[in-house]
């Protein structure tokens, strides 16, 4: 099996946060009927649109996050978007793949020939309600993955109840940080403090701060890592790529980036006095 041969999502990570102090993640979750009227008329729109959104936010991108869904649901055209984005984003950027897959040793190889060695994106969220088994593959690999632990949806409540975030958090311990962060909801403001303790050392994508509702300054406070790098990246996707649909909404989502990453900045600085 062919081990990934660039530079893994753990080193850009740092080396992006170190470079511009920024945890956030622009989330790519390019739905063809929110795109502006303007853009919906040309080629391959999600295409043309996710180009112009990544020109407008590149200064404040610590990673981006394109969602599977979005492109699955336009056919081979969103595919093709998809790969164009991927090889569009600098690669000094990490990219992480939102398809929460999770599935038997051999289509876990297929999923991850797909996403590592044909699109070749450098991280994907993974659902390990299967098991070990959907773990394995990623490490062989030297490949990184965000294991879902706590996640943003209301009925994530069902699995803190049962206590299975806190399982699965445990039973990260046994695989290294350089192959696996985990996803916390920004919406489980109760808990955010205990996943990290359980989490030290690892990165965690935290999505659901802005149209879910998540508290951003807590949220930081809670989840940041002791380290000197906070080992975090706050996703944020329809607050930031469809802040206006007009035909500023390049202008619009550079000024939404850069607002939240301002306020970024200043929660996680506070935090250190
Ligand atoms: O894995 C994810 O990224 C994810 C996990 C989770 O618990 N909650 C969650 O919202 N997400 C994803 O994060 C993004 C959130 O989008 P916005 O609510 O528009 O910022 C979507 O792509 C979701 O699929």
């Amino acid at each position: 099996m062919a081990k990934i041969a660039s530079k893994s999502f753990w080193y850009k990570y740092q080396e992006r946060y170190q470079a511009i102090k920024s945890v956030l993640c622009v989330g790519l979750d390019s739905d063809f009927s929110q795109l502006p009227e303007g853009v919906k008329n040309s080629e391959n729109p999600i295409w043309e649109f996710n180009k112009t959104i990544i020109e407008a936010t590149l200064d404040y991108a610590c990673a981006y996050k394109p969602n599977l869904a979005f492109y699955l649901a336009d056919g081979i055209r969103g595919l093709d978007a998809l790969y164009k984005t991927v090889e569009f984003i600098p690669d000094n950027l990490p990219v992480i793949l939102d398809c929460k897959i999770g599935d038997i040793g051999n289509t876990m190889n297929a999923y991850l020939s797909a996403f590592f060695a044909e699109l070749k994106v450098d991280a994907i969220t993974l659902n390990p309600l299967m098991g070990s088994d959907v773990m394995q593959p990623v490490q062989d690999r030297n490949a990184f993955a965000f294991v879902l632990c706590l996640t943003s949806n209301p009925s994530a409540a069902d699995f803190l109840q049962e206590g299975m975030a806190e399982k699965i958090a445990n039973w990260l311990q046994d695989y290294p940080k350089e192959n696996f962060g985990a996803v916390i909801g920004a919406t489980q403001r109760a808990n955010i403090k205990t996943m990290r303790n359980l989490l030290t050392g690892r990165i965690l994508l935290i999505p659901g701060i802005g149209a879910q509702g998540g508290d951003l300054k807590t949220v930081l406070q809670e989840a940041k890592d002791s380290s000197e790098t906070p080992n975090i990246l706050v996703n944020s996707s329809r607050s930031i790529i469809f802040a206006s649909k007009g035909k500023d909404f390049a202008t619009a989502a550079r000024e939404e980036a850069r607002k939240l990453t301002q306020e970024m900045k200043n929660a996680l600085n506070r935090g250190s006095n």
